[in-house]
C-alpha cells in the first residue's frame, strides 16, 4: 500500500467556459436512425508513453480515423442504443487553445484534466417550474468552478470543462451518451493527462462500467464522480468529490476508469450504488477500493491495472438487446418464456439474477425448458447473484446444477452493471463470434472479475468438525 500525501497550495487555474454553442435538437424532427459504416469503426490513439513530451507543438488532431466518429446529429446513431444522442461532442480541444507549455516534459508543467459534465445532482438546483424538484442548471458548473479557490492551488491541474447540452439526470442516459463520452475522450486523449466525467449517481455504475469496456488499452485516468447534494448548496459532498477526482485524474499511475465517491476511489466496473440518501453512496463489494482517503491518501497500488502495451482503441458500439430477470420465489415466469421464444425480440442475452451462489428452484422444469429454448436460439444466458458480495458458483448446490447443464454461463463475482455492459460491449463488437462472446464472459478483460472466483467449486483443502478450511492463495483481479 502506498501513502500519497497530497498538499494543496495556491496558484491559478485556467477555466475555459465551454457551454455548447448549439441548441438542443428535437429528436422527433430528425430523420429516422440509419446505420452508417462510419459509426462501426473503432479509433486508435497513441498510448500515454508515446505522447509528445517536447516543446514541439502537438500534431493537429488527425482527420482520420477519429473523424469517423459522428460529426453531425444526423449521423449520431449507435446501433443497439435505446435512443438517439442529442449531445454535441466535446472538441477536440486542439492546439489553437492549448497554452504553449502544454507539451513540455511532464515534470515542468501542470497536469491537464478535461472535465466532461453530463449533469446529475452535482449540477442541479431547485427548479420552481417543477415544484422545486432538482434539475440540472446549464452553465452553472463552469461558473461555480471558476469561483472555487481550492481549484487554484498550485498542485491542482489545469482544467478544461465541457458541459454537454442538455444536461441530464443520469436516468435519462444510455448507450448513445456513453458512446459520445468515449469518442470525446479519444478525440482529446493526446491533449490531456486525465479525464473527469461528472454524471448523476443513479446510473453512474453503468456508465462507468460501460466506459471501462469501451476504452481498450486505456493508459490515463478516467474518473467518474457526482454527488448526493448539489454543488450550489452550502453543505455538500460535490466539492470534495470534484476536488479528489481532479487529483486522481492527474495521477500517472492510474490507467483505468474509476469511480470516486465520498472517500474512496473504486474500480468503475466493480462499483455499485448502495445508498439513495447517504453520502457513502457507492461500494465495490467484491474488491478493495483502489484508494482510501482520510487525512492521507492510501493507494492500493497492487490493485491498479498496469500501463497498457497497445494503443487506445474505442469500441463505441453497444448491442443492448438483452434482458435482466431477478427471480422471486413462486412468481409466474411465462413472460420470460414469451421474451425468449418470440423471434421479434431478437434477444442476444438473458441475465438471470439468481439466489445465493447461483441457484434456482429445482421443481421448475418449465424454466429449464425456457433456458434450453434460449440455447437453441443462440441467446446467451448469464447467471449473476442477488447477493451483494461473493461469487456465483454454478453447480455448488444440486439445485443450480441444471443451469450448468442448460449451458448457462457464470458471471462469477461481476456486478450486474458490469455484466450487462460487458455483454453489450462484446455483442457490439462485430469481430467476435457468439462462441467468443461466451468465452470472453469468463475472462477478466478490465479487472471486472476476480480470477480466483472462477473455480466453480471453492478450493477446499480439508473438513474438520464440519468446517471447511479454504486455502486462500491471494486474489487476482
Ligand atoms: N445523486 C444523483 O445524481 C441522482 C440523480 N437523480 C441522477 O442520477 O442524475
Amino acid at each position: 500500500m502506498q501513502r500519497l500525501v497530497s498538499r494543496l497550495s495556491p496558484s491559478v487555474v485556467r477555466l475555459n467556459r465551454a457551454v455548447p454553442s448549439t441548441s438542443i435538437l428535437n429528436s422527433s424532427s430528425l430523420p429516422p436512425p440509419a446505420l452508417t459504416t462510419d459509426t462501426k469503426r473503432n479509433f486508435t490513439w497513441m498510448p500515454k508513453n508515446a505522447r509528445p513530451v517536447s516543446s514541439t507543438p502537438p500534431l493537429p488532431p488527425p482527420t482520420s480515423p477519429p473523424t469517423s466518429s459522428p460529426t453531425s446529429e444526423s449521423e449520431d446513431v449507435y446501433p443497439g442504443a435505446i435512443s438517439r444522442c442529442q449531445w454535441e461532442g466535446a472538441g477536440p480541444f486542439d492546439s489553437y487553445n492549448l497554452p504553449q507549455h502544454t507539451y513540455l516534459p511532464s515534470h515542468s508543467r501542470k497536469k491537464r484534466v478535461l472535465v466532461l459534465c453530463t449533469g446529475g445532482t452535482l449540477t442541479m438546483a431547485p427548479d420552481s417550474t417543477k415544484d422545486g424538484g432538482l434539475a440540472p442548471v446549464e452553465g452553472a458548473l463552469t461558473e461555480w468552478m471558476s469561483n472555487m479557490r481550492e481549484l487554484q492551488q498550485d498542485e491542482m491541474p489545469e482544467i478544461k470543462v465541457h458541459e454537454y447540452s442538455p444536461l441530464l439526470d443520469s436516468s435519462d442516459m444510455g448507450p448513445c451518451n456513453w458512446a459520445r463520452i468515449a469518442v470525446d475522450i479519444s478525440k482529446n486523449y493526446l491533449y490531456f493527462d486525465g479525464f473527469v466525467v461528472l454524471t448523476g449517481t443513479d446510473t453512474m455504475a453503468y456508465t462507468a462500467s460501460a466506459l471501462s469496456f469501451m476504452l481498450e488499452n486505456l493508459g490515463k485516468p478516467v474518473i467518474f464522480t457526482g454527488s448526493q447534494i448539489p454543488l450550489c448548496e452550502a453543505y455538500n459532498d460535490a466539492r470534495r468529490n470534484l476536488i479528489m477526482s481532479l487529483i486522481f485524474a492527474s495521477r500517472d499511475t492510474v490507467n483505468e476508469v474509476g469511480v470516486f465517491f465520498h472517500d474512496r476511489l473504486l474500480r468503475a466496473n466493480r462499483s455499485t450504488k448502495i445508498n439513495t440518501d447517504r453520502l457513502l453512496a457507492f461500494d465495490s463489494p467484491n474488491m478493495e477500493p483502489l484508494a482510501n482517503i482520510g487525512i492521507t491518501i492510501d493507494e492500493n497500488e497492487h490493485l491498479f491495472l498496469p500501463q497498457p502495451k497497445g494503443r487506445l482503441r474505442v469500441h463505441s458500439e453497444m448491442d443492448t438487446r438483452l434482458m435482466t430477470v431477478r427471480l422471486v420465489p413462486g412468481f409466474d415466469d411465462s413472460v420470460i418464456k414469451y421474451a425468449v421464444e418470440n423471434p421479434d425480440t431478437n434477444m442476444k442475452a438473458l441475465v438471470l439474477q439468481l439466489y445465493g451462489a447461483g441457484n434456482m428452484p429445482s421443481n421448475k422444469s418449465s424454466f429449464i425448458q425456457v433456458l434450453e429454448a434460449a440455447r437453441e436460439r443462440e441467446i446467451l444466458v448469464v447467471a449473476t447473484t442477488q447477493c451483494l458480495t461473493g461469487s456465483v458458483m454454478l453447480g455448488h448446490y444440486a439445485v443450480g446444477h441444471a443451469l450448468k447443464e442448460a449451458g448457462v454461463v457464470s458471471a462469477y463475482d461481476m456486478t450486474v452493471e458490469a455484466t450487462c455492459c460487458k455483454l453489450a460491449y462484446l455483442f457490439g463488437r462485430e469481430d467476435l463470434t457468439p462462441y467468443e462472446v461466451k468465452r470472453l464472459m469468463g475472462v477478466s478483460l478490465r479487472g471486472e472479475m476476480t480470477m480466483d472466483s472462477q473455480s466453480s467449486s471453492p478450493p477446499f483443502t480439508e473438513k474438520i468438525a464440519g468446517m471447511t478450511f479454504t486455502q486462500n492463495r491471494g486474489r487476482k483481479v
